[in-house]
């Protein structure tokens, strides 16, 4: 058992935000964990940043399993959540059902879907059986195809109220929390006001619960990264800068340098156990 429980995210809302970041391997895992995140979250994003897709449509609950997995193997204090992703909830709550124990079996502590209301029989019958959800509105990427791609979400009356009832819906149903992705501030706000679980914000504003980002978007190694984000570094600069310099190294024989090889010190020794290798070669031969 992990020391953040869905119960202890619940008890932040109004007294500490809540810090979620994505990560998808084991290596980023381990210092998403040490940095003291509250949430780290394997997030169907993987297949825009990780695979290069142009949207998060293809990705596949084995992909999800395996992520999840490397992921899990490396958190001791943060909750691990993994994203139920498009095609594996929305046929039947059974099918959701199956396939939410699976992330659970890989290593989650709790599972997310995109939606609320259309959801709620899923989001009741997995907490009624011990899975922990969280729910996500405003923009679902999911939706990319009817949405046209990815815009702000809340301007109109009829956005506001699907926004509203999705958040709602996930409260009563049992969600621990619900995410508001690229949500006008105000809208946000008033969600974050009118539901008792907390808010996750990404592109939402301040006036939410917590925050969460994409790893690849914050670190700078991520070409298309959405208008909302801060990055916090160049990490993609800092590894191209690392990898031409192996390479001008390789290239100007620089590398390997005295202290990356071994080799014999009595020259004469080699020599002679070569020599002898080499006969044995020969009459094998
Ligand atoms: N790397 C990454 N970071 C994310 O935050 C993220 C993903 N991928 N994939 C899934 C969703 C999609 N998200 C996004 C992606 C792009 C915009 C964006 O660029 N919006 C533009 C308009 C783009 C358009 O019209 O096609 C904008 O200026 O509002 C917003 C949210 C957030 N999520
Ligand atoms: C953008 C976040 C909330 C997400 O669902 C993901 O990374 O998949
Ligand atoms: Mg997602």
């Amino acid at each position: 058992m992990r020391e953040i429980t869905p119960r202890k995210i619940i008890e932040m809302k109004g007294k500490e935000r809540i810090a979620m970041v994505t990560a998808y391997d084991y290596p980023s895992a381990l210092i998403a964990d040490r940095a003291g995140m509250d949430i780290i979250f394997v997030g169907d994003s993987l297949g825009m940043v990780v695979y290069g897709e142009e949207n998060t449509l293809n990705v596949t609950m084995e992909q999800m399993v395996f992520h999840t997995r490397a992921v899990a193997r490396a958190v001791k204090r943060a909750l691990v959540l993994a994203d139920m992703p498009f095609g594996s909830y929305e046929v039947s709550v059974e099918e959701g059902v199956r396939n939410a124990v699976r992330l659970i079996r890989a290593g989650a502590d709790a599972v997310k879907i995109e939606g609320g209301y259309d959801h709620r029989k899923l989001v009741r019958k997995l907490v009624r059986m011990g899975i922990p959800v969280m729910g996500h509105t405003g923009l679902t990427p999911q939706r990319y195809l009817r949405l046209g791609g990815y815009r702000l979400m809340g301007e109109t009356e009829e956005e506001i109220e699907e926004i509203l009832r999705d958040a709602r819906a996930l409260e009563k149903a049992g969600a621990f929390a619900v995410v508001l992705e690229f949500t006008l501030a105000d809208v946000s706000r008033l969600v974050t006001e009118e539901v008792s679980i907390p808010t996750i914000g990404i592109g939402a504003g301040p006036y939410v619960d917590g925050q969460v980002l994409v790893w690849h978007d914050l670190l700078g190694i991520y070409e298309n990264v959405p208008p909302f984000v801060k990055k916090y570094a160049d990490i993609g600069g800092m590894i191209r800068l690392a990898l031409e310099n192996y390479r001008e190294d390789v290239k100007g024989g620089k590398f390997p340098a005295k202290e990356h090889y071994w080799e014999f010190l009595d020259k004469d020794d080699f020599r002679r156990k070569a020599g002898r290798a080499l006969e044995k070669l020969e009459e094998d031969g």
